[in-house]
């Protein structure tokens, strides 16, 4: 269960109740206060702002318990999560102040026209002279924004937002949140190209399956900057780096493993792919209809694909009939669809991987009792497999060394390196990837992405540190 935290203004008639009989009210019904704030104090009545913690679910009755109380008068309840998305979550500084108009005639016209010039006489001055070598697009259509779907392009925003605050947060990288009102293939590749000159990268986010496979493969042939597909890479890489190290925690190889991947949209395309790589014998593909089975027919392709593995399974059924046995499951479909008796009839040790955003395929309350390592895409649980382990420390690495593209030897690099930073001594079933607050893993990403970069000749800078 997540929690959420809300600020409850509160008036209190004196004559009717006291601080004690609101703070019982709020305890009874579930909350948690962590801290009060006089704001109007008074003989014969005050106002006070609560905070309380509570789980989602139970935040209508904290708030009711205290509407219905004689003597409490409600002014407000404000959710913190709606309040730090206020006004949004970046915003766009200058470099340096314009003072008078000295400066003005520099940084803008006349002087400029002599850097619009050079530029044009020489395009990779454009890395050196403008902000592209440091920006970063984050483009959605808002189609598929975490599990919750089609949402469109203005309810995308605050995801995008808060991956452009990762980017600059977490690796220094500017990055610019783009939600596109279109649903058109042709006319998103069209207008991410047309706008392409200002940025050093693509990053493509939440764009449903399959047109993000035939967006991103286009856009990758045609620019010449890396135009990489978060949902499905980056979840891939992260995926690889929590698997290598749940192995090590139940000591099973990866060759011997089977493994349930739930999800085949732009995710769980990315990660069978990417399991395949990493020397996964036994994969069981599936999505709504069921399993993906090796010689079946599939209208779409990647599907197909899958179904043309020798690795793949040839025997087909539902999610809880093929899940009995496996060795792991990885969840990147939808919250909810499986129970602690699908957990306990897995193989020995189990390694759950239940990473559908924001409610996990299992929860944690019916998963933990049966697996020996359970992980989730979010923040409040332990083992938080999210591909913001990815994106800030690749990006920054193929910036650094201006890579051409993001080829398959970076992001396996980049997975390794995310694993590497839980040491041996470490590693256990609740800690088998590291916190995204653990400053080593952007330095770490970065280091594996510019020397694979250099090493694959997709490079086209070595920068200082690796001269
Ligand atoms: N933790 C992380 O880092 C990440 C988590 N995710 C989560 O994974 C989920 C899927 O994301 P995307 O691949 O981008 O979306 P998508 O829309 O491309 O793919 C979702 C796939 O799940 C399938 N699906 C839906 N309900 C299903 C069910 N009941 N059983 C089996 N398959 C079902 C759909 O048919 C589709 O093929 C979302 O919940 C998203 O939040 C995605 C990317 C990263
Ligand atoms: C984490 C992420 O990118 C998603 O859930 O879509
Ligand atoms: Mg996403």
């Amino acid at each position: 269960m997540a929690n959420t935290s809300i600020i409850l203004r509160v008036e209190l008639d004196h004559a009717k109740v006291t601080f004690g009989d609101v703070a019982a009210a709020i305890s009874k019904s579930g909350g948690d206060i962590t801290s009060i704030d006089v704001i109007r104090p008074g003989k014969d009545s005050s106002v006070r702002d609560i905070t309380v913690e509570v789980v989602d679910t139970e935040e209508d009755n904290v708030v009711e318990s205290l509407r219905k109380q004689d003597g409490i008068n409600l002014i407000n309840v404000s959710d913190r999560t709606f309040l730090v998305h206020l006004g949004g979550k970046i915003k766009i500084q200058p470099t340096l102040p314009i003072k008078n108009r000295d400066d003005l005639s520099r940084v803008y016209t006349p002087g400029v026209a002599k850097v619009c010039t050079a530029i044009h006489e020489n395009p990779e001055k454009a890395y050196s002279l403008t902000i592209k070598r440091n920006t970063v697009a984050v483009v959605s259509d808002g189609t598929a924004v975490l599990g919750l779907g089609d949402v469109g392009p203005y309810a995308a925003a605050p995801v995008m937002e808060g991956k452009a605050m990762l980017f600059k947060q977490l690796a220094g990288v500017d990055a610019f949140p783009i939600c596109l009102d279109t649903r058109d293939t042709e006319e998103i590749i069209r207008t991410i190209k047309a706008m392409s000159p200002i940025f050093g990268g693509i990053n493509l986010e939440d764009i449903s399956s399959p047109r993000c496979f035939e967006i991103e493969r286009r856009l990758s042939e045609e620019l010449e900057i890396p135009v990489f597909h978060d949902d499905q890479h980056g979840t891939a890489v992260v995926v690889i780096a929590g698997l290598l190290n749940a192995l090590k925690v139940v000591n099973k190889r990866i060759e011997n493993i089977r493994v349930v991947v739930n999800g085949i949209g732009a995710a769980g395309v990315s990660i069978c792919k990417m399991l395949l790589s990493a020397g996964v014998t036994k994969l069981v593909p599936v999505d709504r209809e069921g399993a993906i089975v090796r010689g079946g027919t599939y209208e779409h392709e990647m599907w197909q694909w899958l179904a043309d593995q020798p690795q793949v399974e040839a025997t087909g059924g539902t999610l809880k009939e093929v899940i009995k046995g496996a060795d792991v499951f990885i969840g990147v479909s939808r919250g909810n669809l499986l129970n602690g008796e699908d957990i306990r009839g897995m193989g020995p040790d189990p390694i759950v991987f239940a990473m559908a955003n924001p409610v996990p395929e299992v929860s944690p309350e019916e998963a933990l009792p049966h697996a020996r390592v359970y992980a989730t895409g979010r923040s409040d649980f332990p083992n938080q497999i999210n591909n913001v382990l990815v994106f800030p420390g690749l990006f920054r690495g193929a910036l650094d060394c201006r890579a051409r593209c993001i080829n398959e030897p970076m992001k396996l690099a980049a997975a390794r390196a995310i694993a590497s930073v839980v040491t041996g001594g470490e590693l256990n079933e609740l800690y088998i990837i590291p916190s995204i607050f653990n400053d080593q893993v952007v330095i770490e990403v970065r280091k594996a992405v510019v020397q694979t970069a250099i090493l694959t000749g997709v490079a086209r800078r070595i920068p200082k540190d690796f001269r």
